[in-house]
């Protein structure tokens, strides 16, 4: 299968951008109503073409403003000459968004009691949610205390991570053997054996994990690996003169981080992707935290992780089971969505600032996400659940 061939149109977008106004890249670009259609392991997925390249929408002001609002901003509290300490406007808009979207920890005893006589399986993202944001995305380390709490959730409810890093280097960072991972954004499985799903997925197969257990093991996108580490040596070889640019190979997907970029520069790390992905129809592009990322077209994402590891769990379609997903990122919309629109469990938004989101609750930041999952084990501990 040629997957470069065949075209007129250079970049590809999102198809599902999650909130328009907030100006994530994918809402940017305009498209013609021609359309492509990418093939992989049997997931079709029908991309709009576009008409020209990006190269407008890079000079626009567009591009600039959705690279700046893919972070939170740091909150300056003001001291106040009656009060220790007076509420920001942040604060504000943060606990007005609160009624939307409750603390997690706030509403646990409401979780818990929904969640008695059901079993629970966690889905928890890793940047953002087990680990905090920092500038070096390869020192995005988890906490020890956060480990054990992770070690002992898993003990009593299936767990599995499910991140845009390639599984072997979440694996790396998270280092649990009893929990399922998901690197790449879903697109890389490494969940229980189950006869039944690897006769439906086509790109499912059986294998042996480093610890000797047997799994199935399925990769969506691996027609596009070639491609992949091509664009990821393009990327390098592009952005090598920037200073603080930093371009990740996730297996499946690549991601160039701008974090430590100069502002004045983030146009031109954006024009550089555009240069590289304009000849790749069969890839496009999503913004993360300060980070765009390049991910093959194919109709997979972390909701239909989710779906794909529920089902290898033996847990689709039963009353009885309580899916709860703890993620920040866009990305992780996909999976929040499956959930509501399943009307199936909760997904729970990491974010210290208001965002829209298919969440049902929220969690302001990694040590409130600890602080949950403790209560999960505590409630657990006390046969409460
Ligand atoms: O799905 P996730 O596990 O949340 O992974 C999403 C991306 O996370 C990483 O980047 C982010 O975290 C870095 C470390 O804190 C930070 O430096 C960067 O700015 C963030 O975008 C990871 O490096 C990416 O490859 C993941 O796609």
């Amino acid at each position: 299968m040629d997957l470069k061939s065949n075209h007129t149109a250079p970049v590809l977008t999102d198809p599902a951008p999650i909130n328009k106004s907030r100006l994530g890249v994918s809402s940017m670009l305009p498209y013609s109503r021609t359309a492509a259609t990418a093939y992989s392991a049997g997931l079709f997925l029908t991309i709009p073409r576009k008409k020209t390249g990006i190269l407008d929408d890079v000079r626009s002001s567009s591009w600039l403003d959705a690279m700046k609002s893919s972070s939170p901003p740091h909150k300056i509290k003001t001291k106040d000459v009656n009060n220790d300490y007076a509420l920001s406007d942040a604060d504000v808009a943060y606990n007005t968004w609160l009624v939307k979207y409750p603390s997690a920890i706030a509403s646990f005893e409401q979780i818990a009691n929904h969640a008695k006589g059901k079993r629970i399986a966690l889905f928890l993202d890793y940047d953002g949610t087990l680990s905090p944001i920092v500038d070096n995305p390869d020192c995005a380390f988890m906490s020890d205390a956060m480990r054990a709490v992770v070690k002992k959730v898993a003990k009593y409810f299936p767990t599995a991570i499910i991140s845009g890093r390639s599984r072997d280097k979440v694996y790396d960072f998270v280092g649990l053997t009893e929990l399922y991972y998901a690197g790449s954004h879903g697109m890389d499985i490494m969940g229980p054996v189950r006869q039944s799903i690897s006769g439906d997925h086509p790109n499912c197969i059986r294998s042996t994990a480093e610890q000797g257990k047997e799994v199935n093991l399925f990769q969506p996108a691996v027609a596009f690996l070639p491609m992949i580490d091509e664009v990821f040596r393009s990327l390098v070889e592009i952005t090598k003169d920037i200073i603080g640019a930093k371009v990740e190979n996730n297996k499946f997907c690549v991601s160039v981080h701008y974090r430590n970029v100069d502002e004045k520069n983030w146009n031109v790390v954006a024009q550089c992707v555009n240069d590289v992905l304009k000849d790749y129809p069969h890839l496009r592009l999503t913004h993360g935290r300060k980070v765009l990322e390049v991910r093959p077209v194919i109709d997979w994402d972390k909701g239909k992780a989710v779906t794909f590891l529920l089902e290898s769990l033996g847990l689709s379609n039963c009353d009885d089971v309580l899916p709860i997903y703890v993620g920040d990122d866009r990305t992780d919309e996909d999976a929040f969505k499956v959930l509501r629109e399943g009307n199936q469990g909760y997904g729970i938004l990491v974010s210290s600032e208001p965002k829209e989101s298919k969440a049902v609750y929220s969690l302001r930041d990694p040590s409130e996400v600890m602080e949950f999952l403790k209560s999960l084990v505590a409630c657990k501990n006390s046969s409460a659940l």
